[in-house]
């Protein structure tokens, strides 16, 4: 079972099918007539629409009608994303922009959130999805690794969010969503920074929220997946900024795309200010991480040890929790 949940607001839950996915193949499910009916001809801009959650999310927002804005930085792959949506839903050729983006070059913010106001008039909803993750000790790491990481998914967000806010505020109307992370909630070894990043868009949008009192139709919203299938790892950042990853693992066992994308689009119909999504045993400790926080610590300090001894193993971080790593052979 997994399921999206609010502490205290509202929770949308259903039976996982118990499938598993291969990360290379994903196929797009479309969404049940009723769940995402609430975004038909919505402007939707997605940051981070070029693969995994971002991507998915293109394709079913397309699919209940929402009118789409991809963002990323590669070009090429916005297009196919964006061939994919108009494959699979009866939306044309201009309700559809393609806006490269970088989030890390926060001088153009203004002017590409201006392009969206001018080809759509208007923008409903914001998905602050872009972001990398990281897979280093802390002691290993060059500290510049720590200044991008907040540079991209903490002040990167918050850059493009002032922009589209001062429009929301204008017209007192619109959601602001966030892929936040367990790892916002939650510290995770191997991955400080990056947790570190998503503590703070969880301290700056709870904050924001309370600032937000007097626009009581205006969403800020934050979505906290747990382990889910994507490039996420592939695109994590190491010891130093420019090593890539070279010890991926399979994927597969993560909570698939669809899944998860599934369960944020029922979330963002329904205006949910904060989604707690993953699969067993993840979706536990977000409560008990709530709820008993003594417990938690001792359950996250086992799946820790696993991570770190994981990453010096030479494997991924995520893959052999719950069994015995085994060694690299290559
Ligand atoms: N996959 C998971 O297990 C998981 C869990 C929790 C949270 N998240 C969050 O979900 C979000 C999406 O990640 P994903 O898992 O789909 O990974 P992904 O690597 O497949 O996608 C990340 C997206 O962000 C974009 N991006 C990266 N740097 C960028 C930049 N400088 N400017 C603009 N775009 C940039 C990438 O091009 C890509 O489109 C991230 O914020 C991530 O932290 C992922």
């Amino acid at each position: 079972m997994c399921c999206c949940a609010v502490p205290g607001l509202q929770r949308v839950n259903k039976p996982d099918n118990g499938q598993r996915q291969d990360p290379d193949v994903q196929p797009v499910r479309l969404l049940e007539p009723t769940v995402g009916v609430a975004l038909r001809q919505k402007v939707v801009w997605i940051t981070g629409a070029s693969s995994g959650i971002g991507e998915e999310l293109a394709y079913q927002l397309a699919a209940v009608g929402a009118r789409l804005v991809l963002s990323a930085r590669r070009e090429n792959e916005l297009h196919r994303v964006r061939r994919k949506c108009l494959e699979l839903s009866s939306l044309e050729e201009k309700d559809i922009l393609v806006l490269p983006l970088d989030l890390l070059d926060r001088s153009t913010h203004r002017e590409k959130t201006d392009a969206v106001l001018q080809h759509f008039g208007k923008i409903d909803v914001l998905v602050n999805n872009g972001g990398r993750s990281q897979r280093s000790l802390y002691v290993d790491t060059d500290i510049d690794v720590y200044g991008v990481l907040m540079e991209l998914n903490y002040l990167g967000t918050v850059s493009i969010t002032q922009h589209v806010l001062r429009h929301m505020i204008h017209h007192g109307d619109g959601i602001i969503a966030t892929v936040s992370s367990i790892a916002g909630l939650v510290g995770v070894p191997v991955a400080t920074g990056y947790s570190a990043s998503k503590h703070a868009l969880q301290g700056f949008f709870k904050s924001l929220r309370t600032e937000l009192t007097d626009y009581p139709n205006i969403t800020i919203s934050t979505i906290c997946p747990a382990p889910v299938v994507s490039q996420i790892v592939h695109n994590a950042f190491t010891e130093q900024v420019d090593k890539p990853m070279s010890n991926v693992g399979d994927q597969s066992h993560k909570m698939p795309t669809e899944r998860c994308v599934y369960l944020i689009v029922a979330g963002l119909s329904n205006r949910v200010k904060e989604m707690w999504i993953g699969q067993q045993p993840f979706l536990l400790l977000f409560y008990l991480w709530q709820y008993t926080p003594t417990l938690a610590s001792y359950i996250t300090n086992l799946l820790g040890r696993k991570r770190v001894q994981n990453l010096k193993a030479g494997l991924d971080a995520d893959t052999a929790y719950f069994t015995k790593p085994k060694a690299k052979t290559s």
